[in-house]
């Protein structure tokens, strides 16, 4: 097959889409569910809004009506009257906002008759003591005419300024006497068409107070609010004049009046409407010092403009939509984190990596699809919104609300890639997902839009709360449900370019920014932590020819390793001779590899690879064993990237695996110790995407996955066409296999590939093993001594982190073996004259094992011959019975037990 060159951008994010697509599809119902929830939510709200509407926003919202065309004032009970049309208002006598009596400004104790209490203050006291005393006039008997008496309520302000609710309330109607007669209390009819009641009229005295000074007014008035005295009592007061300046030829005066009631709410409108009232009294008084108690401004009546129609409409949906409508946008976020952290902690991240996949497309390709899926999620969501008929999305400019989701959307992607980095177990991820989706809307509603409305709160500290994208976003909906509810209250259009201002401009310029801004910290944080670049790469020259590693003597670090043995120091020595020459010259080459793990939760640090030192020409299958927890999974994680070595490097064809990992990675195969495989992929799918990442393409990549499926044993009875979730764990770790070798890859890690495989199965995974390494080095980590002697030219004996012995399975044998082992199984009173004869073969014979008959010598090769054993065990047949007996040579177990006791 011809050599591949390295696959190209486009190949990469080709094959990376293709692989993603195929997933998706197997995912298509969570994806179908995660593109409708903006359906449910919407159509959530119009249930909301119509129980809503039929709860409140029913007939008592509305005009009264006597069948559904005939609709009037007539027909409307009191509460339906305010929603009517009055083309002709009607006229109500003004009113006082008088204290009610429980809370009036009186020692001891407030009565049913205490006063209203009203301060007057000024240059002149006699003038205003006059004035005050023309405010209210006393009459015996009632005249008919109410606009000839002062008069006050208690009762709150009313939805509307159609009527003073004093009129339809329960609450008496005050009369402020200097003096209460018996005379002063009495009932008058209230004859307003449609309504006509009596009311009760009580008579309550009115107090007038001089106080010194205006601020002396203002000390009084607060001391009456419950906060202002130490009794946290409510000593409240009618009003207050101050008179000022006045004289015969100017009235100069200030009314202070109760704002407790003036109700400016956002949902009604401001209440003033009894304020005009105390300005009459004023000029009245007046009048009367200046002309007498026989003219006077008679203030009859007030009364609202002529109005049309309305109905008690709210819109929910523009009311509860900056906390709903962000908690819909939000809830794409832990789904687009979750996704990221799952490929994190499965490793498939970093399997794609080290088959060849750059970070350039796995950024493109990921992103891309998160903003599609976004997208399509925003759609779904302003369609069925405005389909439905909900204002938020009806009124306002679709033209707005598209750029603001494309800007909302791209932080938020933005935002779950930086937030990615700082996680490893997609369960926490999730969990700090909801909680930021979550708190954001409530913090958005109960702090945020608090401060929103609040004039006197600082804009400067408004912007910086928006700073963050939650508050952003926030602010963004809070603006548009705004302009809906305001659009809609009016009969007018929402949002438009021409008022995108203040508030919506400032969060849209944020916003935007913080885009740029987090996407390219995403990515530099990812290079640095992930891809383990220096911090500096972006500055750093990277050139795109091979650099010819050459080492002088002096560059080359001389370690003296204590009792290292005379191989592995020869081993050294190879490595170091090829520094000297050239890097390219070996597959792969460690110099003095290091690995030591920090100590944590109070453990040591541990030294797992300690200097390792080897040299692989091409071709070579190198057997790494060792007792579990020696170290070769570490140094393997070293040679993929998964770890950076402490101290020490090593090259793959020449390229540094400090510095050029990335291009490593596209001629290198990895067989991880535990399958990195996506469940809901087959295994032909596995091998077209790693085959694609191979830069294999058309019928090569068909003929080579093919063939692969084939060599592992998947391609029968349709197990290549079957997802990797059904597969058993032998299936898998084949399939692994077969990752690990498609694209003819020049370097091959295989890191105990055999696990859990059964006999049959193993001996076809060595045939193929076998053939690749005619093409590849292949360093291979196993546990099996029959695996390793099958397949591995040289082997290297590996305990607590360094090298004990390497060479060739034989001359390992011959090295650390170097005895034949005899059994002989007899009577157990023959077992001395077996010792005998053994010891008469080799003097130096050493007996390993005895039971019950059954002994097992170690005669050292040297002074043994073959053919002296045979001969004496024929002459101990002669003597006694020997039941049974055997000769065997030294195995690799012998030598890998021996190597790894050695040092235990
Ligand atoms: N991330 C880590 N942090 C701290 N110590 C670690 C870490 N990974 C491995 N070790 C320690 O390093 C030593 C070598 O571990 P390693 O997994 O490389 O051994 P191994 O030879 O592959 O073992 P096995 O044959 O069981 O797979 C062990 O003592 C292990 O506990």
């Amino acid at each position: 097959m011809a050599e591949s060159s390295p696959a190209s951008f486009l190949t990469q994010a080709d094959a990376l889409l293709r692989k993603n697509f195929v997933f998706q599809k197997r995912n298509i119902w969570s994806n179908i569910r995660l593109v409708t929830i903006p359906f449910f939510l919407c159509f959530l709200l119009l249930v909301i809004q119509m129980l809503f509407d039929s709860q409140f926003n029913d007939v008592h919202g509305q005009c009264g009506c006597l069948n559904e065309k005939t609709c009037g004032l007539r027909y409307s009970t009191s509460e339906q009257a305010a929603f009517c049309a009055i083309p002709k208002p009607p006229q109500w006598t003004p009113l006082l906002q008088i204290p009610a009596p429980q809370y009036r400004a009186v020692a001891p104790y407030p009565s049913r008759s205490s006063p209203a209490t009203f301060f007057f203050t000024g240059k002149n006291q006699s003038l205003g003591k006059i004035l005050m005393r023309n405010m209210y006039t006393n009459f015996s008997e009632f005249d008919g005419d109410l606009a000839n008496y002062v008069l006050g309520s208690s009762s709150l302000p009313a939805y509307t300024n159609y009527m003073d609710s004093t009129f339809l309330s329960d609450l008496p109607i005050y009369n402020i006497q200097h003096e209460c007669s018996p005379n002063s209390s009495f009932s008058t009819l209230i004859d307003q068409f449609p309504l006509a009641f009596p009311k009760e009229i009580n008579c309550v005295q009115g107090l007038n107070l001089w106080q010194n000074s205006s601020s002396d007014v203002n000390n009084e008035l607060f001391r009456g609010y419950r906060k202002g005295n130490p009794d946290e009592k409510i000593n409240e007061y009618a009003a207050a004049f101050d008179f000022q300046n006045t004289n015969r030829n100017i009235l100069n005066v200030s009314v202070w009046y109760n704002s407790t009631y003036k109700n400016d709410t956002v949902v009604r409108p401001m209440a003033l409407i009894r304020v005009p009232r105390l300005v009459n009294m004023a000029s009245n008084a007046y009048l009367d010092f200046l002309k007498g108690s026989e003219t006077k401004i008679l203030f009859e009546y007030v009364k609202e403009m002529p109005k049309p129609e309305t109905k008690l409409g709210l819109d929910i949906a523009s009311l509860i939509g900056p906390l709903f409508f962000t908690w819909v946008i939000l809830l794409l976020f832990p789904v687009i984190l979750t996704t990221l952290v799952y490929e994190k902690q499965q490793r498939l991240r970093i399997m794609m990596k080290m088959h060849g996949l750059g970070d350039a497309p796995y950024w493109i390709v990921s992103y891309t699809y998160f903003f599609l899926i976004s997208f399509l999620y925003m759609l779904c969501f302003a369609l069925f919104g405005s389909a439905i008929g909900l204002n938020f999305f009806r009124l306002n400019d679709y033209s707005i609300q598209l750029v603001f989701f494309l800007i909302c959307i791209n932080l938020q992607i933005s935002i779950a890639f930086l937030a990615s980095a700082m996680f490893s177990d997609v369960k926490t991820a999730t969990v700090i997902a909801y909680i930021y989706v979550f708190g954001t809307g409530l913090l958005g509603i109960f702090l945020f839009q608090f401060f929103l409305e609040d004039p006197h709160f600082p804009r400067g500290w408004i912007i910086a709360m928006e700073l963050y994208p939650g508050f952003s976003l926030y602010r963004g909906l809070y603006e548009l449900s705004q302009s809906a509810f305001a659009g809609d209250y009016r009969g007018v259009e929402g949002m438009r370019w021409g008022n995108f201002e203040n508030g919506m401009k400032e969060v849209t310029c944020i916003m935007l920014i913080e885009w740029l801004l987090l996407l390219a910290s995403a990515y530099y944080i990812d290079q640095i932590t992930y891809s383990r670049k220096h911090p500096l790469f972006f500055l750093m020259q990277n050139s795109s020819k091979k650099k010819q590693h050459h080492f002088s003597q002096s560059q080359i670090s001389k370690v003296v390793i204590e009792m290292e043995k005379p191989d592995v120091c020869q081993e050294r020595e190879k490595v170091e001779q090829y520094l000297l020459e050239s890097t390219e010259n070996c597959a792969v080459l460690c110099n003095n590899l290091k690995k030591v793990y920090s100590g944590k939760d109070g453990n040591p640090q541990k030294l797992a690879v300690r200097g390792l030192s080897i040299a692989l020409p091409q071709g070579e299958c190198f057997g790494m064993l060792g007792p579990n927890g020696a170290g070769k999974t570490s140094f393997i994680n070293m040679m993929t990237g998964i770890t950076k070595p402490s101290s020490g490097t090593a090259f793959v064809q020449g390229l540094d695996i400090l510095t050029d990992m990335d291009r490593i990675y596209t001629t290198i195969g990895v067989c991880p110790q535990h399958d990195l495989l996506w469940e809901k992929l087959s295994g032909r799918e596995h091998l077209l995407f790693y085959g694609r990442l191979k830069n294999l393409k058309g019928s090569v990549l068909k003929q080579a996955v093919e063939d692969s499926l084939r060599s592992v044993n998947l391609f029968h009875g349709g197990n290549g066409d079957k997802q990797v979730g059904k597969y058993s764990g032998g299936m898998k770790r084949r399939l692994s296999v077969a990752i690990s070798l498609i694209g003819n890859p020049k370097v091959v890690y295989m890191d105990e590939p055999s696990t859990g495989l059964d006999p049959a199965s193993r001996k076809s995974l060595w045939d193929v093993v076998k053939r690749a390494k005619r093409k590849a080095a292949i360093i291979l980590t196993t546990h099996s001594m029959e695996e390793a002697e099958v397949l591995c030219d040289r082997l290297g004996i590996f305990v607590d982190g360094s090298l004990q012995c390497i060479g060739k399975p034989k001359e390992l044998k011959g090295r650390y073996g170097g005895s034949y082992v005899l059994t002989v199984t007899t009577s157990e009173e023959h077992e001395q004259e077996v010792e005998q004869l053994v010891h008469n073969i080799s003097e130096n014979a050493k007996k390993i094992y005895r039971t019950s008959g059954t002994q097992k010598f170690e005669l050292p090769k040297k002074e043994t011959k073959i053919a002296e054993v045979f001969q004496a065990v024929a002459k101990a047949k002669m003597m006694f019975p020997v039941v049974a007996w055997g000769l065997a040579d030294t195995t690799l177990e012998d030598v890998f037990v021996k190597v790894a006791q050695t040092l235990s």
